[in-house]
């Protein structure tokens, strides 16, 4: 095993492009978000909102028809496209091309959704991050993997790393197998815990930033959207899941202070992005 490499400070210095004062929101980057199903639009709420705070110029969501006025009214800044069904996602339909796709917050595992993934990977060639059940949709069609842009990233938490590449019996077990999957796959893993490491076929990163806080609902879908709108301001993928994961982690230690464990919630995760940005500046 390679040398692990932390994420700290000093490894993100070298990756962040500050803003330039001449920038436009349409050079800024239009992410879309893909996912949502009855009773888990919030996932997809909240996934929107952190991938606009991250400083994407434009994100749009595309999510069942239920979800509709959730989306408009919770999050006005964000547009929003919809399936044709009700509660579910059935056929993924675009009319415009975003730099980058964020796949699968609160997506379900209706048979239909299964099939609109198939049919959508076939033929996507936009820069990719999948969670949540997007994950676990892959994980049970391993031949659809074959489908994915090079260097998509996968942000599995523990059970839907499990689901993707099987038990382990050490963590040195779940290394090697989770490397053995990124290089076969050509693929991005964001191990998702405490800490999240991040594997790149060989290469190991280990998060510095991140506490007990982030243990709550929404903040997976959170860090999904923020590593999407960062791929779509033009960071390569790896980049993009560095700073991502860094300052994810970044606003629970920041707001550790103001909020304690146990109030801090995925809003708070978005709410601290901006001061995390500006500890980047210091
Ligand atoms: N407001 C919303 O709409 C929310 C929607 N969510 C969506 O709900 C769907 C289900 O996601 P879940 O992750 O809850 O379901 P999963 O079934 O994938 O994972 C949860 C299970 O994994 C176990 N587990 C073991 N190790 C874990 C670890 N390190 N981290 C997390 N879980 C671990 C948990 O105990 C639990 O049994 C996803 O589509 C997700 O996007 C959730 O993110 C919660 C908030
Ligand atoms: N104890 C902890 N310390 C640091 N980070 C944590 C801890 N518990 C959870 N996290 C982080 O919170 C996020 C949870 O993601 P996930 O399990 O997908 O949540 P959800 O699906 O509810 O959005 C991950 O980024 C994970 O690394
Ligand atoms: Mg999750």
């Amino acid at each position: 095993m390679k040398a692990v490499i932390p994420i700290d400070k000093t490894e993100i210095l070298k990756r962040y492009k500050p803003i330039n004062a001449h920038t436009h929101k349409g050079i800024q980057g239009h992410a879309l978000i893909i996912g949502g199903s009855y009773g888990k639009i919030g996932a997809m709420t909240l996934a929107s909102m952190a991938c606009l705070k991250t400083g994407c110029g434009l994100v749009t969501v595309f999510l069942p028809r239920c979800g509709y006025r959730v989306l408009q009214i919770a999050n006005p800044e964000v547009m929003v496209l919809t399936d044709i069904a009700v509660k579910y996602i059935s056929k993924i339909i675009l009319n415009f091309v975003p730099q980058a796709i964020g796949l699968g917050p609160g997506i379900g595992q209706d048979i239909e959704t299964h099939t609109a993934i198939h049919r959508f990977i076939k033929t996507n060639t936009v820069p990719l991050v999948i969670d949540a059940d997007g994950l676990n949709i892959m994980a049970q069609n391993k031949d659809w993997l074959t489908f994915l842009p090079k260097k998509t990233i996968f942000t599995p938490h523990q059970k839907e790393l499990e689901r993707l590449i099987g038990n382990w019996d050490s963590e040195a077990d779940k290394f090697k197998k989770t490397i053995a999957f990124s290089k076969q796959n050509n693929l991005i893993l964001v191990m998702k815990g405490a800490p999240t490491y991040i594997i790149d076929g060989d290469a190991i990163y280990k998060n510095t930033t991140g506490n007990a806080a982030l243990a709550t609902a929404g903040t997976g879908d959170v860090l999904t959207g923020m590593i999407t709108s960062l791929m779509a301001q033009s960071y390569e993928p790896i980049d993009a899941a560095i700073l991502g994961v860094y300052l994810h982690g970044l606003t629970a230690d920041i707001a550790l202070p103001e909020t304690g464990y146990q109030s801090f919630i995925a809003s708070d995760v978005i709410k601290y992005i901006g001061k995390a940005y500006l500890s980047l500046e210091k």
